[in-house]
């Protein structure tokens, strides 16, 4: 079973391509559960940085030319180093732009990984659902299918984040029923929880480190949202140092799985 307290002994370097909006939250939510964030910028770094890292997190929010190109270099010596890579497909459903830019990378990176909401995961699993720009939006697709056919069509773990989560390696789900209502208001965290995700399965690349991951982001809120003035910038600053200060006994505590 993967803790948090392996991530803080091992600290694995997280190497992200951020989209334009987020990657404060995603280097700060990285670094206060005890990993090491590091973005960067120009494609002829790809291959030092996967080097020294011991996962990549790509984030397809603003994804351009450039990026794409980044993504794939970087993305193809990670698979070849044989670390973690995990992918984030923003607003997918939104623009042709998005499904060719997250084709091209799909086409030439193996995904350990995919992380998104049920709008998200829904147009990669071919399943109808009316997504709302960044937002999941609505839809009566159901949830554990969607979750299911990513991790089937990728052959990787698939996590689907909401109100509940489902995590899946296409035979296997499980759901963490953790969060807070606050999380849908405030942006970036799902991008948060890439990162995340990143650091889990960096430490052990499995099913378990995934749920990890889904129960470290929500837990953190639910103990935030228990401790805050009830509005949502005080509640995302909690969720940071909830998030510093959160230890495994609290994750066994207040976990709870489906
Ligand atoms: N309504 C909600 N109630 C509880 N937790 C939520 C809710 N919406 C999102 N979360 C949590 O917020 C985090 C980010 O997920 P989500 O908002 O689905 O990602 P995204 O920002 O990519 O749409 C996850 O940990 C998820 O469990
Ligand atoms: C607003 C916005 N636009 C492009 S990416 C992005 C951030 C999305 O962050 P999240 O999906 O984590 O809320
Ligand atoms: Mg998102």
């Amino acid at each position: 079973m993967t803790t948090i307290k392996q991530i803080r002994e091992n600290s694995p370097i997280i190497l992200n391509i951020s989209n334009m909006v987020t990657p404060q939250h995603v280097a700060d939510a990285i670094n206060f559960i005890g990993a090491s964030p590091i973005m960067f910028d120009d494609i002829k770094e790809a291959s030092d940085l996967v080097n020294i890292s011991n996962a990549l997190v790509i984030n397809m929010g603003s994804s351009n030319d450039a990026d794409v190109e980044k993504s794939i270099a970087a993305g193809k010596y990670a698979n070849q180093k044989g670390i973690p890579v995990v992918i984030d497909p923003v607003a997918i459903g939104a623009s042709k732009l998005r499904q060719n830019n997250f084709a091209k990378v799909a086409k030439e990176v193996k995904f350990d990984g995919v992380r998104g909401n049920a709008g998200e995961l829904a147009f990669l699993a071919d399943i109808e659902w009316n997504a709302q720009g960044i937002d999941a939006g609505n839809g009566d697709g159901d949830l554990h299918q969607i979750a299911e056919t990513v991790a089937k069509k990728f052959d990787c773990i698939t996590l689907l984040s909401g109100v509940t989560d489902v995590i899946s390696d296409g035979s296997k789900n499980v759901e963490v029923k953790n969060g807070h209502h606050y999380f849908a208001v405030n942006v970036g965290c799902g991008d948060m929880l890439d990162g995340i995700l990143g650091a889990c399965l960096a430490v052990d690349n499995s099913l378990d480190s995934a749920v990890l991951a889904s129960s470290i982001l929500s837990i953190a809120g639910e103990i935030a949202g228990g401790i805050t003035d009830n509005l949502p910038y005080s509640f995302i600053s909690t969720v940071f140092n909830t998030l510093y200060q959160l230890t495994d006994e609290e994750i066994t505590e207040f976990q709870k799985l489906g």
